[in-house]
């Protein structure tokens, strides 16, 4: 070959970049239906026609009132359940109409959310080099990556990468992977997006399905989008949370702990009552791994914290094993209540929170932490560790 570089190595070093990956950009999204989870209850036996269900419904009220969840967003309504009706049954075929709304929502959310994202980051769509995304929501390819690519106007040359049945870890593993992809082609712009309508595995409530009644009380609807590149360009690009370590565990024999599967009437899962202790058992351990990587120790209550509210137990459980001030996990509890469990995409939502909580402090002439954790749970049990540190000079934009 002609002119240097010579030899592969250096070739290789052109070609990766200099600094981290960084957050450059946040965006979330909801359907517009809102449900109080007060009224959720009452909601749900009336339009699954189970109000003969007493004792089930006094258990999802039971749990409603201790989820620490004031409110979800959900794309499915009374007009979609009336033109189909056997969303409500388990047993019916209904995966073909779920799958048919889900594939034009699931990418129309997570269009919205990456439009807000994208206006932040401050250059155009077509800058965008890469595109992680994370759903369980949908079954069919091309994928909804491939019809976010379009709704965006993205470059064809734009290297998709479609992540499914991840759940409530999606958004981690996508960020992760944005950073790998960030840290290893130079200029690249990594669009992360993840997307979840619950439509997917809505069905009405059956005698012996805890599992069910524990989803309809936890999860919702919404879509996050971020966007991430290594060595940003002042003025326009400013980096937000810069990307210092990150990690994948799994906890040995926890494969049955949490699942999900596909079927014929929707998608069936199941949760653990023991997921909280387990979660707690086991959080320690890959955060001491974590900055020992990095060469450095961490006193918890230093740092910021980005951790999955997977559900209330989960936060309580995390914050009593690290003995974290009450203060620490306010972020995700208030997703949490905005929200519900988004799945994949509620860590997202904690980020920008997050953020927020850090410029408004930043005003008022506060000092938030400099250096932070991300975590998010799934399947598996599957934990993804982050390791972040926020520059001083924090964007105010999200404010
Ligand atoms: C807008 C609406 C949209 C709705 C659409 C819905 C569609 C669903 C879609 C689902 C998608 C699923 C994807 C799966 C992805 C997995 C990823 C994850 O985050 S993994 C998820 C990670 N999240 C978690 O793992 C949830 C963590 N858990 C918690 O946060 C709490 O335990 C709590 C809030 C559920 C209850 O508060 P706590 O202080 O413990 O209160 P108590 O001790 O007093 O118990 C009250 C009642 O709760 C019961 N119960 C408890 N656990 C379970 C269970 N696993 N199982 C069953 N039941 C359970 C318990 O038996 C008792 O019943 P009862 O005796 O009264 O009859």
């Amino acid at each position: 070959m002609g002119s240097a570089p010579a030899t592969v190595q250096e070739m290789r070093r052109a070609q990766r970049a200099d600094g981290p990956a960084a957050v450059l950009g946040i965006g979330t999204a909801n359907p517009p239906t809102c449900l109080a989870q007060d009224d959720y209850p009452d909601y749900y036996f009336r339009v699954t026609n189970s109000e003969h269900l007493t004792d089930l419904k006094g258990k999802l009220t039971r749990i409603c009132n201790k989820s620490g969840i004031k409110q979800r967003y959900i794309h499915l309504n009374e007009d979609l359940l009336a033109a189909n009706p056997d969303f409500t049954d388990r047993t019916r075929p209904s995966l073909d109409a779920r799958v048919d709304i889900a594939s034009a929502a699931v990418p129309e959310l997570a269009a919205a959310a990456a439009a807000k994202a994208i206006a932040e980051w401050g250059r155009p769509a077509t800058d965008i080099t890469h595109l992680v995304f994370s759903t369980y929501s949908g079954a069919r390819a091309p994928s909804a990556d491939r019809r976010l690519a379009s709704l965006l106007g993205l470059r064809p040359t734009v290297s998709r990468t479609i992540l499914n049945l991840h759940g409530c870890y999606g958004g981690g593993r996508s960020l992760q992977l944005a950073k790998e992809l960030a840290e290893n082609n130079r200029g690249a712009r990594v669009l992360v997006a993840c997307s979840e309508i619950t439509l997917i595995a809505f069905y009405g409530p059956e005698g012996g399905c805890a599992d069910n009644i524990l989803g309809q009380a936890l999860f919702g609807d919404g879509a996050g989008a971020v966007i991430v590149g290594a060595d940003p360009v002042a003025p326009v690009e400013r980096p937000l949370y810069e990307m210092a370590f990150a990690s994948q565990t799994t906890i040995p024999e926890t494969e049955d702990a949490i699942s999900m599967q596909i079927n014929k009437g929707g998608m069936e899962y199941h949760i653990s009552n023991q997921v909280p202790r387990l979660l707690g058992c086991n959080v320690e351990r890959c955060l001491v791994d974590a900055f020992r990587a990095l060469g450095v120790s961490a006193a918890w209550n230093d740092l910021f914290w980005a951790i999955h509210p997977g559900g209330r137990a989960i936060l309580d459980h995390i914050e009593g094993v690290l003995g974290l001030d009450d203060t620490k996990l306010a972020a995700s509890r208030h997703v949490l209540s905005e929200f519900g469990n988004m799945s994949g995409t509620t860590v997202i939502f904690v980020l920008d929170e997050l953020r927020r909580r850090r410029a408004a402090m930043a005003k008022q002439g506060g000092e938030a932490p400099e250096w932070g954790v991300m975590m998010a749970f799934g399947p598996g049990i599957t934990i993804e560790t982050m390791v972040l540190h926020a520059p001083s000079n924090l964007d105010l934009k999200g404010n």
